[in-house]
């Protein structure tokens, strides 16, 4: 045989003339299986990509300069927009008639792979799971969000609030942060209440678990937007991945004392919340509605009426584990991370997001003021649930915040089968593609909300402007089967924290809101911090007409 047949048949040369082959076979077999997906995305506009790549550039800059070039550019390519992340398919909608198919789908409920990121921190909680472990454990929870428990909860929001007001003391007319005050605030008051353990009996305080989570966020919206990162084999050789050990052992150690901490109590016979509570509100109100107050959240939380014993989250999860059938302890431990996650941090952005728009608005703080003066009289009085139900002006507000700062300013889905839009005939999604629903922009619609779509007015949500609009045009809690557990608990938490705030403070800044940074990076936050001014103020006695 001559050297070169010889060479050629050597055991590396043959490997490689099959690998050859094989390689390209792959690749025209993965060209084939995704032709459909490729021929519906040609169909809908979308920034022009290079080969391989896509979009990738779109996605260069830091946070503020991602989201600010994202929702500028959205304009130039209408209510469907789709882009590519390297292989990736992403389709924007922003159509409500088009959003509702997906969110108010019983069938498109898979959370897409972006989602995949929070796995080392949240395992497979409620935020993430699918099909039948999420369905279980949604009907499990949603439960002990109903109105019964959240009104158990009433003096403790209290107390925390008023613990919040002392703290905020020390910044009395000095510029600051507020989202530092308000993250620990509702980090503590989710221990306190849904998992019904006393702050005082963890050794680590509530704002360095929320810092914690908040450098977290920070990681894996790099994850999502730099996606060199993605793949687990690279970015577990850099130093981010090592730091993301160090923050997960951060989260995972409180959440893991506050779980045997509630175990040890229900071991020796202590059921519902240790925590110190001072004062019992009493309220003539006991059973009044939620819905008499603000339209719109209603579903699963309180389908069944009747004043049936419920038990608080934690509670609940320790005696069904104890059951053994519904929870194991492994599966408990990523629900505690998902709701202590879920639970804070969107609720520290809309009450961070608040407190400036008062700050920017104070016309519209003065009305504010004047309505928790007139319901307070002047008493330092804790709040009850009946008063909560006066505060309409106060809640217009908050929801006209949650409309144009939604703290979830994207949610998506992965799509299993094409589905048509509602909102143009020639227009399919196909199955494979990330559909993204881009909150933060429909907010904004002007066809939704009018020419001044983009102006801070808390009377879109008078009664009447609020039941003329389309269901799905406005989801800051998302809608459908997968909408937030925990927005009532967000509503009345926050409806107490912000009007004991008001209560004591008149809020200051020379920033309007067209001067704020924003990033999304998973939370809606402002990338220059939520700066605001104190100013003590003495409550009036105002006499209602
Ligand atoms: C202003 C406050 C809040 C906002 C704006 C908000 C918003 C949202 C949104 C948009 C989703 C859907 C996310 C998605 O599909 O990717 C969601 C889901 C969820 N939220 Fe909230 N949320 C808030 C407060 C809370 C609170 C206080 C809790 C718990 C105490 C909570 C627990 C959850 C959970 C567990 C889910 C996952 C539900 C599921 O997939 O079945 N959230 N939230």
């Amino acid at each position: 045989m001559s050297p070169l047949l010889l060479y050629l048949l050597s055991p590396t040369n043959i490997f490689y003339f099959l690998l050859v082959p094989a390689l390209a076979l792959l690749y025209t077999y993965w060209k084939i299986s995704r032709k459909h997906m490729i021929e519906l995305a040609d169909k809908i506009p979308g920034p022009p990509g290079l080969p391989l790549i896509g979009n990738a550039l779109e996605f260069i800059g830091n946070p503020n300069d991602i989201f600010t070039n994202f929702y500028q550019r959205s304009f130039e390519f209408g209510k469907t927009v789709k882009v590519w992340a390297g292989p990736r398919l992403l389709i924007f909608l922003t159509d409500p008639r088009d959003v509702e198919l997906i969110l108010s789908s019983h069938v498109h409920i898979d959370k897409s792979p972006e989602y995949s990121f929070f796995k080392p921190w949240l395992g497979d909680g409620l935020l993430i799971s699918t099909g039948q472990k999420w369905r279980a454990h949604r009907k499990l929870i949603a439960p002990t969000f109903h109105l019964n428990v959240l009104k158990s909860f009433i003096d403790l929001f209290n107390k925390n609030s008023q613990e919040t007001v002392e703290k905020l003391e020390k910044e009395v007319g000095k510029e600051f942060d507020c989202h530092d005050y308000m993250s620990e605030a509702t980090v503590e008051i989710l221990l306190e209440t849904a998992m019904g353990v006393s702050k005082k009996t963890q050794d680590q305080s509530g704002y360095d678990y929320a810092m914690a989570v908040m450098k977290l966020c920070d990681i894996v919206h790099l994850r999502h937007t730099k996606f060199w990162f993605r793949p687990d084999f690279i970015f577990n050789l850099t130093k981010i991945s090592k730091y993301q050990t160090k923050l997960i052992s951060v989260i995972h150690n409180l959440t893991r004392k506050v779980i045997q901490k509630k175990k040890a109590d229900f071991q020796q016979g202590i059921r519902g919340s240790t925590a110190e509570v001072p004062q019992k509100t009493t309220d003539k109100y006991e059973n009044a509605s939620f819905e008499q107050s603000f339209n719109g959240l209603k579903d699963d939380l309180d389908d069944d009426v009747g004043e049936k014993k419920r038990m608080a989250f934690l509670d609940l999860m320790i005696e069904a584990s104890q059951n053994g059938v519904v929870i194991n302890d492994e599966e408990i431990k990523e629900q505690v991370d998902t709701i202590m996650f879920e639970g804070h941090d969107t609720t520290a952005a809309g009450s961070s997001f608040f407190l400036c728009q008062m700050a920017a608005h104070p016309e519209i703080q003065d009305k504010v003021i004047q309505e928790v003066d007139e319901i307070f009289q002047g008493s330092n009085r804790p709040a009850t649930f009946a008063d909560t139900l006066e505060m309409k002006y106060l809640e217009r507000c908050l929801l006209e915040t949650l409309r144009l700062f939604p703290p979830v300013p994207i949610i998506a889905r992965q799509l299993q089968q094409d589905v048509q839009l509602a909102s143009n005939n020639d227009h399919v999604l196909p199955a494979g593609a990330t559909i993204v629903i881009g909150t933060f922009k429909l907010h904004r619609l002007e066809e939704i909300y009018g020419p001044n779509a983009e102006k801070f007015d808390p009377d879109n949500f008078l009664p009447e402007k609020a039941a003329s609009r389309h269901y799905y045009g406005f989801i800051p809690f998302s809608a459908g089967p997968r909408s937030c557990v925990g927005r009532k608990y967000a509503m009345l938490k926050l409806k107490i924290l912000l009007s004991t705030i008001m209560r004591n403070y008149r809020i200051k800044s020379n920033l309007k809101e067209n001067d704020y940074k924003l990033q999304g990076d998973i939370i809606l936050k402002r990338a220059d911090g939520f700066r605001i001014v104190l100013e003590k103020r003495k409550p009036t006695v105002t006499m209602k007409d």
